[in-house]
């Protein structure tokens, strides 16, 4: 068996507009007859949505906070992405691995290879590719890791993601950072599209909200995913 459906993540700094987008680009795949599945890291299942309130309200020690993001991701890999994978689904992601890599490691200075060991065994299909009826686990020849077949990176300055920010809502642990610390977060960010240029495709997350989902829809309709006018609710 294998996962035909497509693997859309969502990155960017806090504020950088991705939430915005999302949603209209998931009615915009239905529009077109695919089934959505629309979900967030860390989050997506209840076990990984209480990890979750923990990693952005307590403070902890930054390899504590790496094991429990990538634990929720491996919770969330097991019962949603990879099931919907399987069934075909147009899977949307807000934020994965790569914001591990920004936050933890670009933002925090936790130690990249660790990150990337974390990443080869949390993302790993062992165990994953289950048979329709979800009995034995049917394994591959060879054994691949998970990641999105695109990453839309929504690249934003600091000081604007900041201002837009401004009053908006309560902040959470990562969101109350200053902004020298985003500023590494965006490092981060380029330098994972640096290491993946096949897979990220980079926004310019300043143009107002209509030019950038121009922007974000026309990357998609380049790989061949979309086809329909442009509509965004
Ligand atoms: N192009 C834009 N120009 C100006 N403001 C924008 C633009 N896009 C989004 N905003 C506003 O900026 C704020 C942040 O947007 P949004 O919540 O979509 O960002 P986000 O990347 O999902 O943030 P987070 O990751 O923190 O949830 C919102 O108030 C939104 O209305
Ligand atoms: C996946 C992931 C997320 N984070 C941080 C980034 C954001 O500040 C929050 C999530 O909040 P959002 O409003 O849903 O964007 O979590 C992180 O530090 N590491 C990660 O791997």
């Amino acid at each position: 068996m294998t996962m035909h459906g497509l693997f859309i993540s969502f990155e960017g700094i806090d504020g950088a507009g991705k939430s915005t987008h999302i949603a209209g680009l998931a009615n915009a795949f239905r529009a077109e007859g695919r089934a959505v599945t629309l979900t967030r890291e860390p989050g997506g299942t209840p076990l990984a949505e209480k990890l979750r309130a923990m990693v952005l309200g307590d403070p902890m020690d930054p390899l504590t906070e790496a094991l429990l993001i990538f634990a929720a991701r491996r919770d969330h890999l097991v019962n949603v992405i990879a099931p919907a994978l399987l069934r075909g689904d147009v899977v949307l992601c807000d934020r994965f691995t790569d914001a591990s890599f920004a936050y933890q490691g670009a933002g925090r200075g936790f130690d990249l290879n660790v990150l990337s060991t974390l990443e080869q065994w949390v993302q790993s299909d062992e165990g994953l590719l289950g048979d329709p009826a979800g009995n034995k686990p049917m394994r591959p020849e060879v054994e691949t890791v998970i990641e999105p077949h695109l990453t839309v990176w929504f690249d934003l300055p600091p000081e604007e993601a900041a201002l837009r920010l401004a009053d908006a809502r309560v902040p959470d642990k990562f969101e109350a950072q200053p902004v020298e610390f985003f500023r590494r977060v965006a490092q981060g960010y380029a330098d994972r599209q640096q290491g993946h240029p096949e897979r990220f495709a980079r926004i310019a997350a300043s143009q107002t909200r209509e030019n950038v989902w121009q922007a974000v829809r026309q990357v998609i309709v380049e790989k061949g995913w979309l086809e329909g006018p442009a509509c965004h609710e």
